[in-house]
C-alpha cells in the first residue's frame, strides 16, 4: 500500500556559514489538510520550506513525499516561492509563466498541448486572471503576480503544494482568491502547506500548524496546538503584542462560533 503521509519532515537541520537555522526539525502532515508553518521573522521557515524542497543544502535529515525522496515525487509536488523571490522584470507574458506549470509533464522536444493549454486556461479563470493572459508581468500589481504564481501552481496538477507566504502584502479580493483555491485544492484530497505570518486568520484558514523557531516547537491539528503556552515558546520576548494577537484571535474564534450558531 503506498504511503499516505504527503509530507514527512525528518531531523532535518540547516546552517547557513556555520550559523544553524534549523535543527533536527521533525513533523508530518496529514492529507487533504491545510497546514500553516508559523514563527516569528527570522525563525527558520522559508529555509525550512527551502531545505524540504531541495532548494538549499541540509547538513542532515530530509523530507519524504508520500513516503517518497523528492526526486521520485516532483510532478505532483509544487512550490510557489515568496514574491520578492521572483525576478517580475523577465520578459514573459502571464499565459506563459501559467503554462510553466506543465512543463515537468513534457519531455524536452514537446511544446505544450492544446490539453496543456486548456488546463492553464481553467488555472488562470479559477484564479480571476483570465483577462490578463496577455499581460506581461512586470505590468500586474503585487496581488494580480501573486495570482499568476498560484495558477502556474494549480496548472501543475499536483497532490502537495508548498507556499512560501502567499497572503503576504495581497488585497482583500485576492486574499479571498487564496481561500477558494484552498478549498478547491482541499476538496480534491490535496495538501496546503504555507508559511503565514498573521496570527489573527490562523485559526481560520489552517486545520493544522506547525510551530517553529530554530526548533520545532510544536506540531498538530490547530485547535490542539495553538494554545497561548505554545506561543510562548515560539514568540519568545515579543508577548504583549502576541498577548493582543492571541486575545484578537480567540474574540475572532468566538465570533465565528456565534456566526454558525
Ligand atoms: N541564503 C542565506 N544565507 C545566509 N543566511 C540566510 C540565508 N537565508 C536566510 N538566512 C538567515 O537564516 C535565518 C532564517 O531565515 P528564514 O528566511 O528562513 O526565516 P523566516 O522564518 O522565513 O523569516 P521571515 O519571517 O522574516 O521571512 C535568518 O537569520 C536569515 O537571515
Amino acid at each position: 500500500m503506498s504511503n499516505q503521509i504527503p509530507l514527512q519532515v525528518e531531523q532535518l537541520s540547516i546552517r547557513y556559514h556555520h550559523k544553524p537555522v534549523l535543527t533536527d526539525v521533525s513533523f508530518s502532515v496529514p492529507a487533504g489538510k491545510t497546514v500553516a508553518i508559523i514563527g516569528p521573522n527570522g525563525a527558520g521557515k522559508s529555509s525550512l520550506l527551502k531545505g524540504i524542497m531541495g532548494l538549499t543544502p541540509v547538513i542532515q535529515g530530509n523530507a519524504l513525499f508520500y513516503g517518497k525522496p523528492l526526486a521520485e515525487k516532483r510532478l505532483t509536488t509544487a512550490y510557489v516561492p515568496q514574491r520578492e523571490e521572483i525576478d517580475w522584470d523577465f520578459p514573459i507574458d502571464v499565459m506563459d509563466v501559467v503554462l510553466m506549470g506543465r512543463h515537468g509533464q513534457l519531455k524536452f522536444w514537446q511544446r505544450p498541448s492544446q490539453s496543456d493549454r486548456e488546463i492553464a486556461e481553467q488555472a488562470l479563470k479559477d484564479l480571476q486572471m483570465w483577462d490578463f493572459r496577455e499581460r506581461q508581468i512586470s505590468q500586474l500589481s503585487g496581488g494580480q503576480q501573486q495570482r499568476v504564481f498560484l495558477a502556474r501552481a494549480l496548472a501543475q496538477q499536483a497532490s502537495l503544494y508548498l507556499m512560501d507566504e502567499p497572503f503576504a502584502g495581497v488585497d482583500v479580493a485576492t486574499e479571498k482568491a487564496i481561500i477558494e483555491l484552498f478549498k478547491q485544492l482541499k476538496a480534491k484530497g490535496n495538501t496546503v502547506v504555507c508559511v503565514h505570518h498573521d496570527l489573527n486568520t490562523v485559526s481560520e484558514y489552517y486545520d493544522y500548524v506547525v510551530l517553529i523557531n530554530s526548533r520545532l516547537i510544536a506540531a498538530g491539528p490547530t485547535d490542539e496546538v495553538l494554545t497561548q503556552d505554545n506561543l510562548n515558546k515560539t514568540y519568545g520576548g515579543r508577548l504583549s503584542l502576541l498577548n493582543d494577537l492571541t486575545e484578537q484571535m480567540y474574540r475572532s474564534r468566538l465570533d465565528n462560533a456565534h456566526d454558525s450558531d
